[in-house]
């Protein structure tokens, strides 16, 4: 299974999201992030896209969550990541736009889950809260809608 990173910068109550330009997901709002290379520990790819992306260093990085997904369509095992979450404290630079990804900063409390992968709308407000998070998700309708989804809060990271 591929495996990922998400890392959420959260910066006086406003969350740092990207309007991914290419790849899984094109258009949608989500965090920063993206596959782990050979010989990376997730954090350090959750670092390395959050520089890759928008130029910026991300500060205080701590892993709140993680969560597999497939597609119910396609058989699990082609097409299925598991997604090592991240928060951070805050960001050394300005966040530039690259050819991957359009910053774009959200109040934490309005966040437009619409524009955004369905399973974000049921585990992102736990790490807004500060919870920890274990979680899997079935997606349906090329990833329009969720079928069915198991989560656990307060999980060891
Ligand atoms: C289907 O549900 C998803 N939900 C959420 N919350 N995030 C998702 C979902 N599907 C993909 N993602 C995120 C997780 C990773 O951060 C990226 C992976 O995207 P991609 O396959 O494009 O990986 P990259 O490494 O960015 O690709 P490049 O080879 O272009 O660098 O999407």
């Amino acid at each position: 299974m591929n495996e990922s990173t998400l890392c959420h910068p959260i910066v006086d109550g406003e969350l740092l999201l990207i309007r991914k330009q290419r790849g899984l997901g094109e258009g949608n709002l989500v965090g920063p992030g993206g596959k782990l290379e050979a010989g990376e520990t997730p954090f350090e790819a959750a670092r390395r896209e959050v520089r890759e992306e928008l130029r910026v260093e991300p500060t205080g990085v701590e892993k709140c969550g993680e969560f597999g997904f497939h597609f119910r369509d396609d058989a699990p095992e082609e097409d299925s990541m598991y997604v090592h979450v991240f928060t951070a404290d805050g960001i050394e630079g300005n966040p530039e736009a690259t050819e991957e990804a359009i910053p774009e900063w959200h109040a934490v409390d309005d966040l437009p889950y619409d524009e955004m992968w369905v399973d974000d709308r049921i585990w992102m407000p736990h790490m807004l809260d500060g919870e920890t998070f274990t979680g899997t998700f079935v997606l349906t309708d090329e990833g329009g809608a969720m079928h069915s989804y198991e989560m656990e809060l307060g999980v060891d990271m």
